[in-house]
Formats: C-alpha cells, structure tokens, sequence
C-alpha cells in the first residue's frame, strides 16, 4: 500500500505551516511557541482583527513549531501523531469551555466572521463535523461507524497488515460502540475523526487566536505532546508539567455540557462519506436510537473501556418486553433493566411482539417457542413467530457438553453431531433404499414399480417353499413407500381360498415380524407367479448370511483364527425376539411354519425379524397338521436355529450330542437347559428352567421360563433407546440451526428487493438503498461474513464448525453478549448485539414474509 499521498498531504501542510507561521509572524504579536491545539468555537469567535489575518493555523498538531526541523514523515508515525494531534485537539475542548465562559457575548459576532473566514469555504467539513454529537442522532451505531471509518481510512493507509479485524472473534461485552480494529491507536483515530480529522485539511480553517491567561493556564503545551519538549519553554504560554496540569480543576472531566456537538458525517454501506446522505443511515430504524447511557446505570457486566477517561457512551438498545422463566427471573433479569427497558423500542418490531412483562406473567400462558400464528410462516418454520425476545438462553442448551473451547486439533466435526457409526448405518440404508437398476428389465408388477433383486445368490434353494423364491425391493406409486416383494416362481394358484389367508398375517404388527400387506399372483413375469409384499428393511441380511456364510479362513502368524463364537447375551436377544414374535404369531391363531437362518431378517445390531412368514400357509394349504402342532414345532424350530447358531453351524442339529456338549463348555448351563426345553419333543417337565409337573408346551409357558432373560434384554433395549434419544436431541439443535440458516440465506444479499419496491407492511423509512444493504440486512450480511468467512492472521480461511454453532446458537437464543462486525473494507465496525441480530433476522424474514403473501406464494 502506497503512503505516498498522506506523505505529501502532511508535507505541504508543514510547509504551508511554515509560510503562514513566518506570515504571522510579520503581522502579529504572537508568540513563536506553538500551542499545537484547535481553538474553541469561542475563541474563534471573539472579535479579534488579528485573528482574521491568520488564514491558517501553526497550531495544527501537525505541524512542528517554527525552529524545529521538520522530522522525516513516517507512515507510522504521522498516525501517530494524528492521534496526538486530535488529543491535543480533544485537551483544547477544555479550554474552550472555560473561555467560553469568560467570554460569552463575543459568540455571536464569531459566527458572522466564520462564515466570512475563506477557510471555512474551503473546508465545510469542518465546520459542520467539529460537534461530537454522542446523543440521538450522532448517538447511533452508524454514526459512530462513521466517524470510524475516518479513522480506519487513516489507519488503514497506515497500517497496511492483512485484514486486522476480521479474523478476529470480536465477542466484545464492551459498551463502546464501536472500536478501531487496531485497539493501540483507536483512541487516537476516533478522536482524530471527531474533532477535525487526522488529514490535516480541516484543520488549515482553524484560526490560532492568541491564547488567554486563563487559558494558557490550563493547557498543556501542544509541543510537548509531539515533540516531547517544547524550545519555548521560558516564554510559551502554556503548561509544561503535567503534574501542573492534574491539579487544574477544569480537567476534572474532558467533556462539559458547553463542549460543542459533534455532527459526523454519514457513513454509506461502501464505506466512503457520503455528506448529502447525511439523514440516511445504515439502518433506517435506528434514526430513532435511543440516547446512549453509561453502562455503569444498566449492567454490571462489561468489558474494559477502550476510553477510560470519558463516559463510555453506549448504545443502549432497544430494551423490549421479554419473556423470563419464572423459575430464573431473578438470576436472568434486573428489575431496573426491566423497567428501563419498557421506553423505547429502536426496531419498532413490537407489532408481534406480545406484550410480557417480567412478573406479569404465568409460565402456562407464555411459551417461547410458540408459533405467532399471525405470521404465514408459523406453518413451517419453527418458532418463526415475531420475535419472542431472548428466550431464557439455557433453555437452548444441547444434550452433553459444548465442546466449543477446544484446540483446532481437538476439534471433530463428529462432536456436534450423531455418532458416525449410527450415521454411516442411516446413510447406507437410505442409500440403498434409493438404488435403482437403470433400464432394468424386470416389468412392473400392479402398482409396484422400480423393481430391484435383493437375491444375490444365483442359486435357488427350493427346499423351503417347493418353487425358486426371488425378492425385489419396489416402490409403490399408491403410497410412495419401497416395499418387498417375494416372488415365488411358477406358483399355481388350486384353491383361492389359500391366498385368503395372508389376510391374517396383515394384523401381526409386532417389531419381530416383517409385516406383510398383500398377497397376489401376477404373470407379469411371463409366469404365474404368487407375490407377496412385506415390509421392505433397508441394508439388512439374513441369519444365514450373518452367521453361516462362507468367509475364507483368517490366519494369524500361522495359526488359525478362532471361529466366531457367538455371545450369549446375543443369543438370548435372539430367543427373546423370536418368542415375542411367536406370541404375536401363535396368539393370533396361526403358525410361523418356517423359522430358519435364511428367513430371519437381521435389520439392525442383534435385531432380528421374522421373515417370509404367511408362505407357507398359502403354498401348503392343504396342509393336513393342526395349528397346535405347527406351534409346537414353530418353538422346534426355535431351538434348532439357536442350537445351529450358537454351534456355527447349520447341521448342528443332526449331531445332537456334539452338539449340545458344545453347548456345554461354551455356554451357560441355563441357555443349554433352555434349548433342550424347545428341541424336546414334549418335555417331561413343565417349564424350561423348573421341574414342575408336566404341561402343554406352548409359548406362553416358555415365554414364563425366560422371563429374567425378557427383562435384562428389555433393560438393555430402554438403554439403547435413551442413547437414541440423546442422539436424536442432538439433531433437533442441527435442525433449528438449519431453519435458521434458512431464513439468513433468505435475506442475506437478495437481489429483487431495491429500492423501487417497497416492502409491504415495512414499518421504517422506505429504503434508500438495496433492500439486501441496508437497515438490518446490511449487518445480518455483516454477521455472515463474521460467522463464516473469517481468515486468519495469514488470511487464510478460517474453518471452525465450534464458531459457527457457536454464533448460530446465540443469534438463535437472542444472546446479550455483543459482537463486533466489520465491514468487507475493514473501515467500518459495528458493535451489535446478538439479540439485536435476532431481530434483524426476524424483522427482515417477515418482510419477505408479507411481501410473499400479497404477491400470493
Ligand atoms: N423384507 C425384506 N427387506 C429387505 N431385504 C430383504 C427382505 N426380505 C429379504 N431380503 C433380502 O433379500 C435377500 C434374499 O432373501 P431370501 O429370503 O431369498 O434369502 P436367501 O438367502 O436368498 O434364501 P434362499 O436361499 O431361500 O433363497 C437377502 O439378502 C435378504 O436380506
């Protein structure tokens, strides 16, 4: 960055100093010290003829003093002594409230010889920005931006580091309004923007009246602060010990009701100073910004004062009704916030705002995230009713703990959201759900379309049904839903009748039954073939494919890996599932029939589902065995799969007494005795774990016997599903934050809202500007930059997912806590609250809102 200009801007003032001093010095009597400060307004006015013939003043804290030898200008350095320039400026205030006193009757005749002074032409900026205005008005945020930006246009040219303020997480609870990026020199730059500017031109319209006794007496020595001594000691005028200065009593406050007001000029969204848009502001609302206040009146929290020597001014915003939490009210709430906050309402956004009070209200009637109902987008977007004010912030705080303040490499994405294993399974399964077979040849068969073979084995095993059984995934164009169905091929239907009877099995609903919901044949395949639609589970496998497939040995340093032993907790949750289906089953008067390896539907982690149930009783019909029988052999079967199972083996079953002392050395005598109950016949004893007098077998009995297994699994199934609920708790605050970076990308930059188009129901001014750029928007597009496009001290991007739910969460809570936001030229800053934000987002939402109902979308 080039710093040639500001050189030579400086340069031709010291000479133009020079010449006008040595001017002066011909036609005055003043004295040679140079008392580097800006003369009050009285001062300047008091009628002296020898202030009319000083068109320039030696005094500009710029310029060195006659003799001194002009310094090489640093960039550096001249900001700096800017800086100083505007303090001594700042310092001459005081001055100019005593000799105002002194004098007041010559004010009038001042004005009348400003206006004739060809310097005030020269320069109208400096006569009209030379009021510090830090009440309604000037007091705006926008305002203050605006002297900052002069500041920060200075500084900048100054100090050319990459992008000083952006990278920076700016939650600042201080009550300044707004602050230099560059903290060292803000004081310097904000003064330097109030009283005249570091740029030296509007200080060449200051006369140098000669300076009273009086106050000679209370100024410190102008030289002194630049130079560090001033070579006029013994005849200059002004103070040169500060000591000296202390004790004045004039220097008790830097800022009297007398000190003239500062009107700064406007500040336009681009950044430059646009003087004709002076009534304009960045936000159109906040021309009725309330007047700032001390800190010390409202908050006990603050951060330190950037200003320590003056009042902090401070924007104090709109304090509107808010809704508090009974339980909490006297920890969240000062009654003196309270009732000051009921005045003024910068937004103006009240018109949904319910009228709450602190106390007034029962915890019943007011619920935070209740939707406005006259809002249109009440119907789909959560708590998108006006604004609600703050909820209570901890209300919003997410299961488990924030991880928010941790190093870079400590932090995973994988925090803030649902366990990767559980969303890799959800992924997948959706995934699979999705897959389709392009210009598949298998036909569509009556509303089912989409069809999709789940077989993977070319091998057909007739064994189970009497016909080669093929299952597709399809989707149903009734209902929209994927479905499976089963195809048993070359079925002919003898008896209708049979088909009837998968009416029954549409009522078992219970979660170890895949649930069937029609039967038909169909010759779409070019056969007769006999459908049956189920339930279709994404991603699963059966028991065979889980626990008898053939996988090629693993060898570890030449030995052999051990074979899969299957825990017993794993095959009790089996037993357990499959019982609970056979009450449903048996309990509804029918008979499982098949309960195989290959027809158990593994869905999830050791959660299992009947499968295929319902065939059997279509295509064996005519079947002579009574329903108690295919009961008891349903509970045979049973204990056949877990023996099978828990042996790794699918013949396990023909080997019985291997296999049971298998069962014996790997298992617990309980699960033993509890498969020899199922795979007897009819058992002597009644129960599988008591020897009691002998009684029919059925489910209900064996369901009795494992009872204190049913619970350990029951508890262990509650404590699986409160991890589920964490999860999903988890994703409810991912879901909010979605809502709410929705309504952000509403607003954030929309192009068809100018300033032709007034938006309906809009309470402020009509926009000046872009919709998108001014008002709220322009700092909601402020804050995105601040949530999402920080850079680091190398201006490389910053990518912290902790900072953006960070900020998310708080702009959603409506926090108090202040953030400062820069401008994309870095010149301005602007100091805003998050709860400010809130509103911003929700007054420019319901604009949209409103301007979409009356277009009629
Ligand atoms: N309702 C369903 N939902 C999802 N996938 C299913 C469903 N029913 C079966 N499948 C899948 O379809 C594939 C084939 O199922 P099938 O019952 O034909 O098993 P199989 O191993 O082919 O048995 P068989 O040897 O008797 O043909 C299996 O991978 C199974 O996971």
């Amino acid at each position: 960055m080039s710093f040639g200009g500001r050189e030579l801007q400086l340069q031709h003032a010291h000479q133009a100093s020079r010449s006008l001093r040595e001017l002066m010095e011909e036609t005055t009597d003043m004295p040679t010290a140079s008392n580097c400060r800006v003369p009050s307004r009285t001062e300047r006015s008091a009628p002296s003829a020898r202030n009319k013939a000083e068109p320039a003043s030696y005094h500009d804290g710029a310029s060195p003093p006659p003799t001194d030898p002009y310094p090489p200008l640093y960039t550096h350095a001249s900001t700096i002594a800017a800086s100083e320039a505007s303090s001594a400026s700042e310092q001459s205030k005081l001055t100019s409230s005593s000799s105002r006193d002194s004098l007041p009757a010559h004010a009038p005749a001042a004005d009348v010889r400003r206006e004739t002074t060809p310097q005030k032409k020269q320069n109208p900026r400096r006569t009209k920005g030379h009021k510090p205005k830090w009440s309604r008005g000037g007091g705006s945020s926008d305002d203050i931006a605006s002297n900052d930006r002069k500041a920060a246009r200075h500084s900048s040219e100054g100090a050319p580091s990459p992008s000083p303020s952006r990278h920076l997480h700016h939650h600042l609870s201080s009550h300044t309004l707004a602050v230099s990026t560059n903290a060292q020199a803000y004081q310097g730059r904000l003064m330097a923007a109030t009283f005249g500017g570091p740029s030296g031109d509007s200080r060449r319209g200051v006369s140098s009246p000669r300076p009273k006794g009086r106050e000679a007496k209370n100024t410190f020595c102008r030289n002194v602060t630049i130079y560090g001594h001033c070579r006029y000691e013994n005849t200059c005028p002004y103070i040169h010990d500060p000591a000296k200065l202390n004790q004045n009593e004039n220097m008790k406050k830097r800022f009297n009701v007398d000190s003239p007001s500062f009107t700064p000029l406007q500040a336009s969204t681009n950044g430059s100073l646009t003087p004709s848009s002076r009534g304009a502001a960045i936000s159109p609302k906040a021309a009725n910004a309330a007047v700032f206040t001390p800190k010390s009146q409202r908050s006990t929290a603050s951060t330190p004062s950037l200003q320590p020597k003056e009042p902090a001014p401070e924007w104090h915003p709109q304090e509107f009704q808010e809704f508090v939490p009974q339980t909490f009210e006297t920890q969240m709430v000062d009654s003196n916030t309270q009732a000051h906050a009921l005045a003024y309402d910068p937004f103006n956004t009240s018109s949904t705002i319910p009228s709450i009070t602190g106390t007034g209200h029962s915890g019943a009637s007011i619920n935070p995230y209740a939707q406005d109902p006259t809002l249109s987008s009440a119907s789909y977007y959560q708590n998108a009713a006006g604004f609600q004010s703050s909820p209570a912030y901890h209300l919003y705080w997410p299961v488990g703990p924030q991880p928010t303040g941790l190093l870079a490499y400590q932090r995973t994405a994988h925090d803030f959201f649902i366990p990767d294993a559980l969303r890799e399974d959800l992924q997948k399964k959706a995934e699979i759900a999705r897959q389709v077979v392009p210009n598949s040849s298998i036909p569509p068969i009556e509303q089912f379309h989409s069809l999709f073979c789940l077989d993977t084995s070319a091998q057909k095993n007739q064994a189970l049904f009497g016909y080669n059984s093929w299952v597709y995934k399809a989707v149903s164009s009734k209902d929209g839903n994927t479905y499976a169905l089963r195809r048993l091929e070359n079925f002919r239907l003898t008896n209708e009748t049979a088909i009837r009877s998968a009416q029954a099995w549409k009522r078992i609903l219970n979660g170890s039954v895949v649930t069937i919901h029609e039967a038909f044949t169909t010759r779409a395949f070019g056969d007769s073939s006999l459908i049956f639609v189920t339930d279709y589970h994404p991603n699963s496998k059966t028991l065979a494919e889980e626990h008898f497939k053939q996988v090629p040995m693993q060898r570890f340093h030449g030995r052999q890996a051990t074979s899969s032993h299957v825990p017993e907790q794993v095959l009790w949750g089996y037993i357990v599932q499959l019982a609970s289906a056979l009450k449903a089953i048996h309990g509804s008067g029918l008979a499982a029939r098949l309960i195989t390896p290959s027809k158990i539907l593994l869905t999830s982690k050791n959660r299992i589902r009947l499968n295929a149930c319902g065939i059997l009783d279509v295509v064996q019909s005519e079947t002579q065995r009574s329903l108690l029988e295919l009961q008891a052999d349903d509970l045979l079967q049973l204990g056949r799969l877990i023996l099978n199972i828990a042996n790794n083996n699918t013949s396990a079953h023909l080997n019985m007494q291997k296999s049971m002392d298998y069962i014996t050395r790997g298992y617990t005598a309980r699960l033993k005795e509890c498969i020899q109950w199922l795979l007897n016949a009819q058992p002597s004893t009644g129960s599988p774990t008591s020897p009691t007098p002998p009684m029919h077998k059925d489910i209900d009995l064996f369901l009795g016997g494992i009872a204190d297994q049913m619970a350990t699994v029951f508890d262990s199934e509650l404590h699986a599903q409160d991890t589920l609920t964490n999860t999903l708790a988890r994703e409810l605050e991912s879901s909010r934050l979605v809502r709410l970076l929705v309504k952000l990308n509403f607003i954030n930059e929309r192009p068809e809202l100018d300033a032709s188009q007034h938006v309906p129901g809009s309470t402020g001014p009509a926009p000046s500007a872009m919709w998108a750029e001014t008002g709220e928007r322009y700092y909601l597009k402020l804050f995105r930059d601040y949530v999402f496009h920080q850079v680091d001290a190398n201006g490389h991007p910053v990518t912290n997912l902790a900072h953006v739910l960070d900020c998310l969460n708080k702009l959603d809570a409506g926090a108090d806590e202040k953030v400062a936001l820069i401008s994309r030229d870095e010149q301005n800053v602007l100091i805003v609250t998050y709860r400010e934000l809130k509103r911003g987002v929700e007054s420019s939402f319901q604009d949209l809102v409103r301007a979409a109902r009356q277009s009629g979308k």
